[in-house]
């Protein structure tokens, strides 16, 4: 059965793996992925290469725009899959209220796979140091917060395969 699929949000902090895992979901599932590194201004993109962390004020306007571009989709009547950070719950208020059926999909792992990740990629504009920044901007979910957790230690086919099945297994039990 192919599930009806929301709008997709891949969160958690640089390193994680939400670029990788949202391409792939895009693939699998059949739906654009859009990477949200791509939605910053340069000003943005200046501020992280120089090491600096990114305040609401600079994230807000970027926030605004990946969620413009999930309402989008929506009504070109298809999801798609972003890869954003979403740290923080005012920024995740703010994706939802572009996009109310939201399906977060944090990626949950120690910080040390998280660093180990980032020791071994480049990035065009995100260094390394940033890490232990994002780790305590990063809010936890709250039980309102709809979602299907990734643990980070999953292979990318594995979380693929997690995520499908949450999906096939939420659509059986929705009523119709
Ligand atoms: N499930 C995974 N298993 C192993 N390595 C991964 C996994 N997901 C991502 N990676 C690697 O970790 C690094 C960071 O992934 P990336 O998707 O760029 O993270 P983010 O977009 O969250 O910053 C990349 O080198 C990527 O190839
Ligand atoms: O401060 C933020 O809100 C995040 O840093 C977010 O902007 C993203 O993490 C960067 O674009 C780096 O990209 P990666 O997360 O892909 O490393």
């Amino acid at each position: 059965m192919t599930p009806a699929i929301p709008p997709l949000v891949v969160m958690g902090v640089s390193g994680s793996g939400k670029s990788v895992l949202g391409q792939a979901l895009g693939q699998g599932l059949g739906i654009p992925f859009i990477d949200a590194d791509d939605l910053h201004p340069a000003s943005n993109k200046a501020l992280m290469a120089a090491g600096i962390p990114l305040s609401d004020a600079d994230r807000f306007p970027w926030l605004t725009l990946v969620g413009a571009t999930l309402a989008r989709g929506v009504a070109d009547g298809h999801a798609s899959v972003v890869a954003c950070s979403a740290l923080k719950r005012s920024y995740r208020d703010l994706l939802r209220s572009h996009v109310p059926g939201l399906l977060l999909v944090p990626i949950d792992g120690p910080a040390e796979i998280i660093a180990r990740r980032l020791e071994t990629r480049e990035h065009e504009f995100m260094p390394a140091t940033l890490l232990a920044s994002q780790l305590a901007t990063l809010e936890p979910l709250e039980a309102d917060e709809a979602h299907i957790r990734v643990p980070a230690e999953l292979s990318v086919e594995e979380a693929v395969d997690l995520v499908r099945t949450r999906l096939t297994a939420s659509a059986a039990a929705t009523p119709r």
